[in-house]
């Protein structure tokens, strides 16, 4: 029987990025307008906080917290799902993350690989999934595949099978990787209240013709209503439109998200201004 925990995460989820100020400090400040620029103007009712575009590894436990909690808090009655990113290096860390995301009403959890010590065998990975999920069995719990950042290649497809037996609260998968086959076997084999969520935006229309439910992106934050149009067009049959859209891929938002965190470094401001010029070109935007 299926644990009635959580409601499906299905369409837009945006990757968030984490708002900084100058000097390299947490900007919560910028949180609350955030969530209305996302619901407002890009028709996004979902996020994901701490994960990769949110810097969550070059995060503390504590910075993690507070910025979960401040999501969470602006994001209550607004959005529809709140997933927390709670996956570290350390176990310990992972729990404390998972138990905090508990206390504060997140409506998920997700889970990466380790990666320094990474996990040699589909089996080990599921260990250490499924004792950041038994500290909070209430709360839905997906697990993140990005083999890019991680080095960590095992197949999704492995690490579902057999999953629900082990974390009742599994309820789905963030899949940010390019092997489609990896993918749509995960759709074939997942029962109907997962949510089979995609991470590579620019191949986004192939992972829908695969299955996927929804999906989970950095460029979500500021593409969300061309790529929600994409949608559109794609469940009406419409490939052509479903293919120029997919083509798009920046835009600026007028957030003020300051400047990554090193080791990551900021884009120029020619390039930017670049981007943001040729992509208003795109949409024919002022
Ligand atoms: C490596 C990376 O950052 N991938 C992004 C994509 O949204 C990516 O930025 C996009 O496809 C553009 O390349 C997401 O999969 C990451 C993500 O969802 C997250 O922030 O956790």
């Amino acid at each position: 029987m299926t644990p009635a925990v959580g409601k499906k995460a299905t369409g837009l989820i945006a990757a968030t990025f984490t708002p900084l100020t100058p000097e390299g400090e947490i900007n919560l400040a910028e949180i609350g307008p955030y969530v209305d620029y996302l619901l407002e103007q890009q028709g996004v009712k979902s996020i994901f906080v701490n994960g990769t575009t949110g810097e969550g590894m070059s995060l503390t436990v504590e910075e993690r917290k507070m910025l979960a909690a401040e999501w969470c808090s602006k994001a209550k009655n607004k959005l529809e799902n709140v997933i927390v990113h709670v996956g570290c290096m350390s176990l310990k860390d992972s729990q404390e993350l998972a138990q905090h995301a508990g206390e504060i009403g997140a409506d998920g959890i997700a889970v990466i690989s380790p990666s320094f010590f990474k996990p040699a065998t589909v089996g080990a990975l599921k260990m250490f999934l499924q004792e950041v999920a038994a500290v909070v069995p209430a709360v839905p719990f997906y697990y993140y595949h990005i083999p890019a950042m991680t080095g960590v290649h095992l197949r999704s497809r492995d690490v579902l099978e057999g999953i629900d037996a082990e974390i009742p609260s599994f309820r789905g998968l963030k899949f940010s990787g390019s092997d489609l086959m990896d993918f749509g076997q995960c759709v074939s084999y997942s029962p109907s209240h997962w949510s089979l969520l995609y991470g590579m935006d620019e191949q986004l229309l192939g992972a829908l013709a695969m299955g996927a439910n929804g999906a989970v992106g950095s460029t979500y934050n500021y593409l969300g209503s061309s790529v929600n149009r994409l949608i559109s067009a794609f469940n009406k049959g419409d490939l052509t439109m479903a293919r120029t859209l997919q083509q798009l891929m920046s835009e600026v938002s007028g957030l003020v998200l300051g400047p990554p965190r090193l080791p990551l470094l900021p884009c120029p401001q020619s390039k930017a201004v670049s981007i943001a010029r040729k992509l208003k070109q795109v949409l024919g935007v002022q």
